[in-house]
């Protein structure tokens, strides 16, 4: 319970912001103040606009709140309980169970707000961390230890691939994953935690949400409880985690509110003066250290399909990876949508990689941009005025681009396709063969959908589609 002294009264409300009046010393910044009844209110002081007044966003509001009220510092930021009883269990901003299966007993609890590791002490390791799918394991390797983002305007399939990419790393993963959803649906979270329970993996891995039906403040601080927890695992614990992010705009968003609700002008496209920060706040604690590896996949909704928004851009520059989502491969039916000319790695060298990786992946994004650069003269003057040579290419690359589609497993129920988890090695092999010319004679349709390439030889493949 809060000291004598340190009880404040709130003086304004607008929406989720709150005035408090301190009549002796105020509370820091970040601090967690409680009010109402049963102490049920949470406010988080976060700055202070006038001698002996703080202003705090409220987490919870409720019909409750009114001027007048007295709240109490409780001298601490927001804590939440951290290790292993955290298992397999959902759990919301306060670390209280949404899961209905009883109360988490915890007796450890970290202050949300954590200490970013110091540079001497960050580790690289330059592997390859493979996902299974095809597009990604070849032209943006995921890095272990690294951050990769799935950018994509709405509906381009960001949250089927961090789902696909749960169910085909979950599994094979030794460490802890911890899935992060901030701002999105709450049926996506409940489907998420239904498919965790049904593939038996429940039990490594562990689910915060701040969803969308939440207060800008609930969602602005979501990602950071998340990663006190994913922290106490790789420091404490001495594990790996697996950090999965749904999505990071969201986080991006909240604060923009928050910043607005706070009076602070807006700065480019009306985003927060404070964004750089803010993200950089959260994304310096995502890294490796000598007692774990903390790997992180985060979704990154691109507003407009504008990937210039300072939202975007800023993402980007915290990235190992970036898995670019285009919605005219979508629009054809090209999933995962992935866009060969645009993802990127930074592991994606020789030495990252290796000479064979790096080649296959460089000769396949040449031949794809090669046709990309005759669609104009293709949709003017017909193919057959291309030379031999460019045909050729076009071949090799319209074949490419179906290979690079691949089934998920989390949409088997609605395309009908069977999932296919393919290894690295198959993958460059496959591509190796189609760029060799080997399947110059096969219909397009072939490749489309398909695991490997011997799907094609031994007639495993059933479905004749052509997608575009
Ligand atoms: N790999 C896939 N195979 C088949 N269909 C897909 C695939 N990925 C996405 N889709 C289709 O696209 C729809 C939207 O996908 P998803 O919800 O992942 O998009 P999103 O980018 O997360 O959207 P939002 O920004 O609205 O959350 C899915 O419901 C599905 O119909």
């Amino acid at each position: 319970m809060a000291s004598e002294g340190r009880i404040g009264h709130i003086i304004s409300i607008e929406g989720t912001v709150v005035d408090i009046r301190f009549h002796d010393r105020v509370p820091k910044a970040g601090t967690r103040l409680l009010a109402g009844h049963d102490d049920g209110i949470v406010i988080e002081a976060t700055n202070f606009p006038y001698p002996g007044i703080v202003r705090g966003i409220v987490f919870n509001p409720t019909s409750e709140l009114c001027l007048g009220m007295s709240v109490h510092d409780t001298g601490a930021p927001l804590q939440v309980p951290v290790g292993r009883a955290l298992l397999g269990r959902m759990v919301d901003i306060y670390g209280n169970a949404i899961d209905g299966e009883g109360p988490l007993f915890s007796g450890q609890h970290r202050p949300i707000f954590g200490h970013p590791v110091p540079l001497s002490e960050r580790r690289v390791e330059a592997e390859v961390f493979e996902t299974g799918i095809k597009a990604v394991d070849l032209l943006s390797p995921i890095e272990r230890g690294g951050k990769a983002g799935l950018f994509g305007g709405a509906g381009v399939g960001k949250t089927v691939l961090i789902t696909e990419f749960i169910h085909n790393m979950v599994a094979e993963y030794e460490g802890v994953s911890l899935f992060c959803g901030i701002g999105e649906r709450s049926r996506e979270a409940e489907e998420l935690y239904r498919e965790m329970r049904d593939a038996g993996v429940l039990d490594r891995v562990v689910m915060v949400f701040g969803q969308m039906n939440e207060t800008p403040g609930v969602r602005f601080r979501v990602g950071h409880a998340a990663l006190t927890m994913a922290e106490y695992f790789r420091d404490a614990m001495s594990r790996d985690v697996l950090v999965l992010i749904d999505n990071i705009y969201r986080f991006v968003q909240a604060g923009s509110e928050v910043s607005g609700l706070m009076g602070r002008m807006p700065s480019r496209v009306g985003y927060q003066p404070s964004l750089a920060t803010e993200l950089a706040g959260l994304e310096e604690r995502i890294c490796s250290t000598a007692s774990g590896s903390m790997t992180s996949i985060q979704a990154v909704y691109v507003p407009a399909d504008d990937f210039t928004d300072p939202a975007a851009t800023h993402t980007f520059s915290h990235l190992s990876a970036s898995i670019a989502l285009s919605r005219k491969r979508a629009s054809q039916g090209l999933y995962p949508a992935v866009d060969p000319l645009k993802s990127f790695s930074a592991l994606l060298t020789p030495s990252g990689v290796g000479e064979r990786h790096h080649r296959i992946a460089s000769e396949t994004r040449r031949v794809l941009a090669e046709y990309e650069n005759m669609k104009d003269i293709i949709a003017m003057l017909g193919i057959d005025e291309l030379s031999e040579t460019d045909r050729a290419t076009v071949a090799t690359a319209r074949r490419l681009e179906r290979f690079l589609t691949q089934p998920f497993f989390t949409t088997e129920r609605f395309t009908g396709h069977d999932g296919r988890l393919v290894p690295l090695d198959e993958t460059l092999t496959s591509c190796e063969r189609i760029l060799s010319g080997e399947f110059s004679d096969r219909p397009e349709g072939d490749f489309y959908m398909i695991g490997s390439v011997q799907e094609i030889g031994n007639g495993t493949k059933t479905r004749q589609h052509d997608a575009a």
